[in-house]
Parts: structure tokens; C-alpha cells; sequence
């Protein structure tokens, strides 16, 4: 077992939605520490950065406009196999296929433009938290 970060970003739907609560709850809840926590917006740039390995999808450019149509929380978090286990606690990729009982599957919904809205986003390994924590916090 091993004690890891992940970056968590609660996007720019669930912040409009009034769902930072309701998130950071299910973080606290299940023991995680909190170590970092900012409001923040995100660019073109950072985006690229942060999705390098989707700009050339056919979706990416309305996913761009999504992640920054207005705040996005950035949360640094910290815990035992937290990276896997925030995955679980945010539920599939696709808001509309998600369970209940995850962050995605209890706020997310599917949107009328086709563009997956999906309340939160983590980091999927070790490897990708030190990346993505260096893009939204220098550190
Ligand atoms: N087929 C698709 N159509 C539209 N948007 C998509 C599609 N696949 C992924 N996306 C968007 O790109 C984001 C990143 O996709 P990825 O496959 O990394 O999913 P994820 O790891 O569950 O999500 P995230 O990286 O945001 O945590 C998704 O959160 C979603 O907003």
C-alpha cells in the first residue's frame, strides 16, 4: 500500500451546479487529506497540456470550451491508493452510464450539445497525478 497524490478538479459544471460540497464530503468522508485547494480557470494552453493525449480527438475542441466555461476547484489530495480510489468515488467517464452512488453517476447527466459534462476530473495514475499537479499548481 502506498501513500500517493492525485489532482482532482471539480469542472466547470459541478462548480456551477453547487456541487464543491457535496465532492470535497465524499473526499473527507473517505479519509482522504486535502493538501492543496484553489479556484482557478482553465486556458487553452493548460488544457493542451493537461490533455495531451486528446487534442487530436474529434471531440477535444468542444471538451476545451466545456473546461472553461467558467471556475474549476483544483484540489491537490492525498492518501493511500487514492488515485484508484477517487476513480471509483467519480464513477465512469460517461455521466449518463455512471452508477448511482458515485460523484458522476449522482451529479452528472447527459447534456443536449453531446458534450460528456462530467462533474470531476482525476488523475489515472501515479505517474499522470505528478504531471497534472505540476500543470495546476507549479508543484
Ligand atoms: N467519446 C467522447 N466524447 C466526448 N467527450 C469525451 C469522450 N471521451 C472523453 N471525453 C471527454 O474527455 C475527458 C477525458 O477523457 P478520459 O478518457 O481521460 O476520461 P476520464 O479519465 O474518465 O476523464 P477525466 O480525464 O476528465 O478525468 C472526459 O472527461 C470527457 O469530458
Amino acid at each position: 500500500m502506498t501513500q500517493e497524490r492525485t489532482l482532482i478538479l471539480i469542472k466547470p459544471d459541478g462548480v456551477a451546479l453547487g456541487h464543491i460540497g457535496e465532492v470535497i464530503t465524499r473526499i473527507e468522508r473517505k479519509g482522504y487529506q486535502i493538501q492543496d485547494l484553489k479556484v482557478t480557470h482553465a486556458t487553452d494552453e493548460l488544457l493542451a497540456q493537461h490533455y495531451a493525449d486528446k487534442v487530436d480527438q474529434p471531440f477535444y475542441p468542444k471538451m476545451s470550451r466545456y473546461m472553461q466555461e467558467g471556475p474549476i476547484v483544483a484540489m491537490i489530495v492525498s492518501g493511500v491508493n487514492v488515485v484508484p480510489g477517487f476513480r471509483r468515488l467519480a464513477g465512469a467517464t460517461n455521466p449518463g452510464e455512471a452508477d448511482f452512488g458515485t460523484i458522476r453517476g449522482d451529479f452528472g447527466r447527459e447534456w443536449e450539445d453531446g458534450v460528456l459534462r462530467n462533474v470531476v476530473h482525476s488523475s489515472d495514475s501515479e505517474e499522470a497525478a505528478e504531471r497534472e499537479i505540476g500543470i495546476w499548481f507549479g508543484k
